[in-house]
């Protein structure tokens, strides 16, 4: 790809909502004013890790005029908390925050999601724009509109959809992230690549070393193929009330591993397993091929993704993944597969077959 003129994709402008552009390239940055606009404060929301970033997008937003502030927050889940939410409600009352002002969120998907529910919640709702900078919040957290924080019942229990005005995603952001972090994100983008286009899963099978690293061979095309299935989706139901349930392929169990670690597992090795269950569950439940079942083990153990987690736990995490957001009432929901780039929902799955599936994921 070439990295002078970003690749634009659009998203939303559909069913009554604002289109806004995600741009995948490099020095991006110049975008911001435009999408800024003429607002006369901006709040740049930024991780620990990034506190040198954070600062010099604040230096840069005020020479040219912005009443600009920097908010640090906590570095990955520490920043998804109602008292994170509260000290920048806190941060934005001092500032004399005012509705035609704008929150940048800059950051991983954790900072995304923190900043973008700032912004739904602030005067009950301002501008924001999405400066991701992992993998995983180019790929998912950042497009969409999902903004939330978690609540010790469970990931993210309390948020709202509150689109960003823009997506800015520069790759070069992607050269400091720990490896971790960046594999991390490949389980989304894996995701992507079973729920809607495998082509992925194919450029991840010819060089999964590659795909391990910025430098890697296909790294742009995946970024944005992935960019793409969840622009489409999101830009088809915004609000959840159906087809974008299938983004959720792997979190029933994946957010039920992270509550019970404490959040302090990455979001993209918890849903590696989470996807792996849910490929059993759909082989279990007669829908899946064993070669699609099995391909969710080979291609997420190429990269170095995990595929098990600790047997004793299932009455735990049963517990949890009852308050998953795709419960209705009593009735358990997951995605499950019916064939590759096939996802559907499996409502209410014998107890039986969820225990037998989550024995195939069990230590
Ligand atoms: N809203 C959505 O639709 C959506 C979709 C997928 C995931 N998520 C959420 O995204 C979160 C996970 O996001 P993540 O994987 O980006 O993790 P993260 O935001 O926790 O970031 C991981 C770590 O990397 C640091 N970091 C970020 N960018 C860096 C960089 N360029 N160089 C060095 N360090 C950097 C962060 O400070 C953090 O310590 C989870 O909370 C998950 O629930 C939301
Ligand atoms: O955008 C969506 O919709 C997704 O489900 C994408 C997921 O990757 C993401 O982790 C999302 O935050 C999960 O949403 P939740 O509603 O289950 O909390
Ligand atoms: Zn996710």
């Amino acid at each position: 790809m070439s990295t002078d003129t970003p690749i634009r994709v659009q998203v939303g402008g559909t069913a009554g909502t604002d289109p806004y552009e995600v741009l995948i390239g490099r020095q991006l940055l110049g975008e911001l004013p435009g999408l800024i606009g003429r607002a006369k404060r901006v709040a740049v929301l930024h991780p620990e890790a990034l506190a040198a970033t954070g600062e010099a997008l604040r230096e840069d937003l005020a020479g040219q005029g912005y009443e600009a502030v920097a908010i640090q927050l906590p570095n990955a889940e520490e920043a998804k908390t109602a008292e994170v939410a509260a000290y920048c409600w806190k941060a934005l009352g001092q500032t004399g925050f005012t509705r035609s002002d704008v929150i940048v969120g800059v950051g991983g998907g954790a900072t995304t999601d923190l900043a973008g529910f700032v912004a739904a919640t602030w005067l009950r709702g301002v501008r924001w724009i999405a400066v991701p900078t992992t993998v995983l919040a180019m790929v998912d957290a950042a497009v969409g509109g999902k903004t939330g924080i978690n609540t010790a019942e469970g990931k993210n229990l309390v948020g709202a959809f509150h689109p960003p005005a823009g997506v800015l995603c520069d790759l070069a952001s992607l050269d400091s992230l720990p490896v971790n972090d960046y594999v991390s994100g490949l389980a989304e983008i894996i995701k992507a690549g079973f729920i809607s286009d495998p082509v992925i899963l194919d450029l991840i099978e010819q060089d999964p070393a590659g795909a391990r690293t910025p430098e890697g061979p296909h790294t742009a095309e995946l970024i944005e193929r992935s960019i793409q299935v969840k622009a489409e989706v999101v830009s088809a139901d915004l609000k959840e009330s159906g087809l974008r349930e299938i983004l959720n392929y792997g979190h029933t169990l994946g957010h039920a591993i992270e509550k019970n670690e404490r959040y302090n597992w990455r979001h993209g090795a918890a849903v590696s397993i989470g996807m792996v269950f849910a490929a059993e569950l759909g082989r279990l439940a007669g829908r899946l091929d064993d070669a699609t079942a099995d391909r969710h083990r080979s291609v997420l153990e190429s990269v170095g993704l995990p595929l098990t987690y600790r047997g004793d736990q299932w009455p735990k995490l049963l517990e949890t993944m009852k308050v998953d957001k795709k419960s209705r009432g009593d009735l358990l929901r997951f995605i499950v597969l019916d064939g590759l780039a096939k996802p559907v929902v499996l409502e209410g799955p014998d107890p039986a077959v969820l225990a037998a599936a989550y024995a195939e994921v069990s230590q």
